[in-house]
């Protein structure tokens, strides 16, 4: 049977990609590969064919990939993006990009460039995607969705005080390459960050160029801004690929507690598959950090929830939301979007053996404070309307290493979830 070049790329990905696992049965916790001891540049070699076939395969249906003279053009767009550094006395965020330096790039090309930049750090560590189906594969794609709160470099450098981070490990030109190199790693169709403070001078150019459309929407008044030589506001961003998705309603939500302001925000998408031409709605939110703030974590919560019920129609919508939460399972923000009406469920319960917990940590990092290991980062989505077909395995403690997060391998202190999702065949049932 013939199939067309976007199916075959998702049947190489999704079905037989190697590093994909069977999910582990009752008692049997799957463990990712340990840490390969080989310097970067060696192992980069052999992990640059396997992610530039997957990296051509996972793109080659956006006809806008330049396969050409590239790297030259994309060096520039890189080392443009090097030389803005937080030093720069120009409000950079406030500025639109150049649409002269917006063509099209190859990721094999932006990749090769961030392993140049990270030549001399050790390797990226591997994770594996654990296959969680249950059922046959659908007709359609799955849709992988990227959760992660990649540390803002104003925070990282000037507020988060950690303890046992090599302050080389924290150098934004670099650290900006492990980023891009993990998001290229993954290759997701949809991408949810937090503590974004380099949206218009680094991640809004660049992915718009491998395809991605960007919605940026900064903390209003971001912690980032009390940090000398900041480079403006962080906040939450959402990025797409255009070849996928058409964008049907978009919304900047500043999040409420008992009806007051906060200084919170969340943004919800309504888009519509391209393939399949089924709607769905993604948000991303990053709620109010620290112990003491759980009442008021639990009603921005509520607020958004709120905000979700309006957008999806009454729960009509399929709904995904990914955030960090800032809560552990035990809060009360937790227990509300376990218990909603719009029927939530979280994503990464399914890499337990019972399919019931929570992973034992989704952020881990040493402060002057303190060690804190906590679970904080969550994928919600519709549990009717969705299936969660594969998710990418945690990094275990021995790869984290005994200084914990960031390090020189691992840009942030949180880690990325990363899962493929479905749509569930019946289309009137149950959200
Ligand atoms: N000028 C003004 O009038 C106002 C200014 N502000 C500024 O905003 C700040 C608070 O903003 P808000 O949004 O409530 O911030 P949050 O309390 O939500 O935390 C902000 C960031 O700090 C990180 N963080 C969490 N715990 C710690 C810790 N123990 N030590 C260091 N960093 C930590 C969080 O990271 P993670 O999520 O990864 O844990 C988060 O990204 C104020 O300190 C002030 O600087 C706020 C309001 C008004
Ligand atoms: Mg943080």
């Amino acid at each position: 049977m013939y199939q067309s070049p976007r199916r075959l790329c998702s049947a190489l990905l999704h079905r037989d990609a190697p590093g994909l696992r069977r999910r582990p049965g009752p008692g049997l916790r799957s463990q990712s590969s340990p840490p390969a001891a080989a310097p970067r540049r060696a192992s980069l070699r052999l992990s640059a064919a396997a992610s530039a076939a997957s990296g051509a395969a996972r793109w080659c249906s956006r006809p806008a990939c330049s396969m050409g003279n590239g790297t030259s053009r994309l060096y520039s767009a890189l080392a443009k993006t090097l030389n803005s550094s937080a030093a720069s006395q120009h409000p950079e965020y406030l500025v639109s990009p150049d649409p002269g330096h917006l063509e099209p790039i190859d990721p094999k090309e932006l990749l090769e460039e961030c392993r140049a930049v990270l030549h001399t750090r050790p390797p990226r560590f591997q994770r594996d995607f654990v296959d969680l189906r249950t059922d046959c594969p659908g007709s359609h794609p799955p849709i992988r969705v990227m959760q992660w709160n990649i540390l803002a470099q104003a925070l990282g450098e000037g507020k988060d005080n950690f303890a046992q981070c090599p302050v080389e490990a924290l150098k934004w030109e670099e650290r900006k390459c492990l980023i891009l190199e993990e998001i290229l790693a993954y290759q997701p169709d949809i991408l949810c960050l937090q503590e974004v403070d380099h949206y218009f001078d680094t991640f809004q150019p660049l992915l718009s160029r491998l395809g991605y459309q960007g919605t940026f929407f900064p903390k209003p008044w971001s912690p980032c801004l009390d940090v000398e030589r900041n480079n403006g506001p962080d906040g939450c961003a959402l990025f797409f690929l255009q070849n996928r998705f058409k964008l049907v309603h978009s919304a900047n939500i500043r999040l409420t507690a008992m009806t007051l302001k906060t200084n919170q925000v969340a943004i919800a998408q309504t888009m519509e598959c391209k393939e399949s031409g089924r709607q769905f709605c993604i948000a991303v939110t990053h709620l109010k950090a620290r112990t003491g703030w759980e009442q008021f974590r639990s009603a921005q919560g509520c607020d958004l929830l709120q905000n979700l019920q309006s957008i999806t129609q009454g729960a009509k919508l399929p709904l995904i939301v990914c955030g960090d939460f800032n809560a552990e399972p035990t809060e009360e923000v937790y227990k509300r979007f376990a218990s909603s009406s719009l029927n939530l469920d979280s994503a990464y319960k399914l890499l337990s053996a019972d399919g019931q917990s929570e992973p034992p940590y989704t952020t881990w990092k040493i402060r002057t404070s303190g060690e804190c290991r906590h679970t904080l980062d969550y994928i919600w989505y519709s549990k009717h309307a969705l299936s969660v077909r594969s998710a990418l395995d945690l990094l275990t403690e021995e790869q984290i290493g005994p200084n914990r997060l960031p390090s020189l391998n691992y840009p942030s202190d949180h880690l990325s979830l990363v899962c493929d999702f479905s749509f569930n065949e019946e289309p009137d049932g149950l959200l």
